[in-house]
């Protein structure tokens, strides 16, 4: 049984958890657990200023607690996906929409939530928030921050946040869909490091196993692909950062590159991405499960160029998706849920004030 953390631990346990060492990570779940939930599930934060504040202003989201009656919008939210580009999220709205079978009133079309922040977009699909994350780890970063207190105000329970992306694989062909069991920085450490106040700080980039290995079973043997599990590389950069001789700039040789892939090949490394140390750094310190499933779109033992066709990119891109809907499906099925979005397709509550924009006034616009 998970060991049960009480006030005195709490005490003892610096909250930059690195000072106080865990014995072993079932006694970090359960400090974990208890910063960061209360006991009906929901979000709690690690930060005491927030709930001392008149109001907060979730910035890059164009949403703030005042402003919005975020519990209302947001409170059955289950599942926060990610992806780098509006336009995936977008598309992963729509789609998501279809296999979960949520139906739109008449008239209504799904809406971008943060369309004024004009940083980030976000659609909201019954439990699944659609949310794109823009490029690298300040971006990420950003959009953590915000997401996580979003979880708070809305009063979620156990949120489960799930990257959708795309990345290089090495050794593996493009196409293939990539599960992170591992998240490592440039310098192979499974951590973020963060600079707060001017110092070095490290955060476990742990993603939840459990999950990882649960998506993979969702791999359908039908599948014209292969789904793999690996490690990740998280890169501060795409060109230099990631050995590409295609940069602006480049002052190694290729065979100079070619080692270093095949050094993180020798490491277990399988693909190369930029946000998920982040990622699983801030997920992992705010107690919330997190997965990564990213998409190859080129084999970089082969080359640094990204030169597949617009088409098979854009199939490509839909296979994490296609996985991480099973994965909701199966989730909301488990709960019941599924069927009753799916049953009562006509009977779904009126619509979330700000999830969804009718038609007609769009075309307006
Ligand atoms: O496809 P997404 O999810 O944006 O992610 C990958 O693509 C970008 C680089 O092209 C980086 O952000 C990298 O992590
Ligand atoms: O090579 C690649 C492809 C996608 N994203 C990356 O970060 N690197």
């Amino acid at each position: 049984m998970a060991p049960t953390i009480t006030d005195k631990d709490f005490k003892v346990h610096h909250d930059r958890n690195q000072v106080t060492p865990f014995k072993d990570d079932e006694e970090e779940d359960a400090y974990t657990r208890y910063v960061t939930r209360y006991s009906d599930g929901t979000v709690k934060l690690r930060n005491p200023n927030i709930e001392l504040m008149d109001q907060d202003i979730l910035y890059h989201l164009a949403l703030g607690n005042e402003s919005h009656d975020l519990k209302e919008m947001f409170g059955d939210i289950k599942f926060v996906c990610m992806g780098g580009t509006p336009k995936r999220m977008d598309n992963f709205a729509h789609f998501i929409m279809n296999e979960i079978g949520y139906k739109l009133p008449a008239g209504m079309q799904l809406q971008d939530i943060s369309a004024y922040s004009y940083r980030y977009s976000m659609y909201k699909v019954g439990p699944v928030l659609c949310v794109s994350h823009g490029m690298g780890t300040p971006s990420v970063s950003i959009l953590m921050h915000e997401m996580i207190k979003l979880m708070y105000h809305a009063k979620c329970r156990d949120p489960i946040f799930i990257r959708i992306g795309t990345c290089g694989g090495i050794g593996i062909e493009g196409g293939t869909v990539i599960i992170t069991d591992d998240a490592l920085d440039g310098q192979l450490r499974n951590s973020h490091e963060f600079t707060i106040l001017g110092e070095t700080v490290h955060r476990p980039a742990k993603l939840d196993k459990k999950l990882a290995r649960e998506l993979k079973s969702l791999a359908s043997a039908d599948d014209p692909y292969d789904t793999i599990i690996g490690k990740t590389l998280c890169t501060n950069d795409f060109y230099e950062g990631q050995g590409r001789l295609d940069g602006a700039f480049c002052e190694f040789s290729e065979n100079e590159k070619m080692a270093y892939l095949e050094k993180l090949r020798e490491h277990g490394v399988v693909n190369i991405e930029m946000e998920s140390t982040i990622f699983a750094a801030l997920t992992h310190h705010a107690g919330i499960k997190a997965a990564v499933v990213c998409v190859a779109i080129l084999n970089r033992l082969n080359g640094d160029q990204v030169n597949a066709p617009k088409e098979v990119m854009h199939e490509w891109q839909q296979r994490p998706q296609i996985l991480v809907s099973r994965y909701i499906r199966k989730v909301l099925a488990q709960n019941g849920q599924l069927k009753s979005l799916l049953g009562h397709q006509g009977s779904i509550k009126s619509p979330r004030r700000f999830t969804f924009v009718q038609q007609e006034s769009q075309a307006h616009d």
